[in-house]
């Protein structure tokens, strides 16, 4: 990996550069013109950058928490600029030819967060962030520019009620399923959809956007406990002008991100994405954070740190709980207590000076009787919730989700699809059974391009009855609401010759998490004389250009060199 250029610290301030002597009247003229006054202009200025939009729950509440950081700012002697970013929705993309927008979207805002800073010179940084990969891109943005700054994840969404059970949007997805089984009817689908999601937050259980915003706590990138705090929950509000302040301080202090991201913070992130069953996202999006932030981290990182960490928390989409109900039981803090205690984690410089230890020793006491956190002396499984695999259908390494099963070995005849549609068609008719390992190709991050996530098909097997007796496999990823006995990012990708393009149907294909292979006795060298790429699918515009940049997912699929 060539890590990052380190970023030339001037003395005094970055925004010195477009406000400060004759030359800059230009500026000035045009900073008086928003409304500030000399006084203001002469203060650091500091970015308060938000991913808000209102196609979806997950960004609703970012407009309101940046008014908030930027009081927070302006107290600490700052003055805020504020500016936003986009997101793409997967709750809303699933399933269409949207969804390969959204991890290109990382990228995207990553960049246009770097662009902007160091476009304008900005001294530090706030960062809100609200569904999945807002938050990555956040933390992405904030290692490659290496500015004093705090990342806040808006918070999760409440979750619904459904017979007096809580659901989330998981069960829409599977009650899709069920419904093209035949096993619910219109009204019942409708309840679901209607009752899902209760207003605005990012998916409710421990899928890709709560696992990512604990991620971002245990990278030190946002306090602890701040980023359990609820969207709905007023005390947000206060969460948001607290990141304000403490962006002050970070430049006062001169404590940078890349200060914080060390090797230990990353080794704990991934105990805390295993231990809690999170998202295989968690994956490509560590790898793609640790390459901005010139952490050497590998794929294989992962297995270590998943064989070593016990399941813990039993939160969707394995276990039983909602984000929210965590959040009662202790949140983040809880689950780090139990990790601390058994030596799984270690301290670790965070974004508010005092190390992860300090932060737990200061944060409430886990409510005595909560029912989601346990001791690692009793956890709900003995091992993390992913595993990552090899073999000769991916020399490069692949994820296997670990969470809602208890099998480690399947093996069954190939069933595959040139695309998620396909299959999902295929699924929904019945044409796949008990026994299948359904293949889902030409979905990787150049293939996609932008390496889909399959959670209409995941969720649609479940939701059939087929979730633990259908094995699938695919070049494109997960969401973090998929479970099953389901393996992802299966790199090589079939459009860059992986072996997974020389798989036909009926190939026997075992994936064995033990001996931690995913193969086949197919002559797969036979095959590779008759295979060539297929044309790209988007040969213009912002997909086609990153189907052309992007690396490989067992690198992080990250498009910066
Ligand atoms: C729609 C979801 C549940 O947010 C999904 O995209 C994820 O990755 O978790
Ligand atoms: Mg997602």
């Amino acid at each position: 990996m060539n890590a990052p250029p380190p970023r030339p610290k001037a003395p005094g301030l970055r925004s010195d550069a477009i406000k400060t002597g004759p030359d800059r009247a230009p500026a000035r003229a045009m900073l008086y013109a928003t409304g500030l006054d000399a006084a203001a202009i002469a203060k650091p200025l500091v970015a308060v950058v938000h991913t808000w939009s209102n196609i979806s729950p997950c960004n609703l509440n970012l407009r309101d928490l940046a008014a908030e950081v930027a009081d927070g700012i302006r107290a600490a002697g700052g003055t805020p600029v504020e500016f936003n970013t986009i997101a793409v929705t997967d709750g809303i993309a699933m399933g269409t030819p949207g969804m390969r927008a959204s991890l290109i979207s990382r990228e995207l805002i990553a960049d246009s967060i770097e662009l902007a800073v160091d476009g304008h010179c900005l001294d530090a940084m706030v960062v809100l962030c609200g569904c999945d990969k807002t938050i990555p891109a956040a933390a992405m943005a904030l290692a490659r520019l290496d500015v004093p700054g705090v990342a806040l994840y808006g918070g999760s969404i409440a979750h619904g009620t459904l017979d007096g059970t809580p659901i989330t949007v998981q069960q829409v997805f599977e009650a899709v399923g069920a419904h093209g089984a035949g096993r619910i009817d219109d009204a019942r689908l409708g309840a679901v959809e209607q009752r899902a999601c209760p207003g605005a937050g990012a998916c409710g259980g421990q899928f890709t956007a709560n696992t990512m915003a604990m991620v971002l706590t245990a990278l030190g990138l946002t306090p602890l406990g701040l980023n359990d705090i609820a969207a709905t929950d007023p005390a947000k509000r206060a969460a948001a002008r607290r990141c304000g302040e403490l962006a002050l301080e970070c430049l006062r202090d001169g404590r940078t991100p890349r200060g914080i991201l060390s090797p230990a913070a990353f080794r704990n992130a991934m105990r805390i994405v295993a231990a809690t069953a999170g998202s295989t996202n968690a994956v490509l999006h560590l790898l793609a954070i640790a390459h901005e932030a010139g952490v050497a981290l590998t794929i294989e990182d992962f297995e270590g740190a998943s064989v070593q960490t016990p399941v813990i928390a039993d939160l969707m989409p394995g276990g039983r709980y909602t984000a929210i109900e965590m959040t009662a039981a202790g949140g983040m803090a809880a689950v780090a207590r139990e990790l601390r205690a058994a030596g799984l984690i270690e301290d670790a410089p965070t974004v508010t000076g005092r190390g992860l230890f300090e932060e737990i020793d200061a944060a409430p006491p886990t409510p005595p009787g909560q029912p989601v956190v346990r001791p690692v002396a009793q956890a709900f499984k003995p091992r993390g919730g992913y595993s990552i695999l090899y073999g000769n259908l991916s020399p490069e390494g692949c994820i296997l989700k670990l969470a809602g099963i208890d099998t480690l070995r399947f093996e069954g005849r190939a069933r595959v699809f040139e695309s998620e549609e396909d299959c999902f068609r295929a699924v929904q008719v019945g044409r796949i059974e008990a026994g299948d390992v359904v293949v889902i190709r030409n979905e990787g991050p150049a293939g996609g391009p932008g390496m889909r996530e399959m959670l209409a098909v995941t969720a649609a097997l479940v939701g059939r009855g087929l979730g633990d007796r259908v094995a699938l496999m695919t070049d494109g990823r997960f969401s973090g609401a998929s479970y099953g006995f389901v393996v992802g990012h299966v790199a090589p990708e079939a459009a860059r010759g992986g072996p997974i393009a020389l798989l036909r149907d009926g190939d026997r294909i075992v994936i064995d998490a033990v001996r931690r292979v995913v193969e086949t006795d197919a002559d797969l060298a036979a095959r590779r004389a008759d295979w060539s790429p297929p044309p790209p699918k988007v040969v213009h515009g912002a997909l086609a250009k990153y189907a052309r940049l992007v690396g490989s997912a067992a690198l992080g699929a990250v498009t910066t060199g």
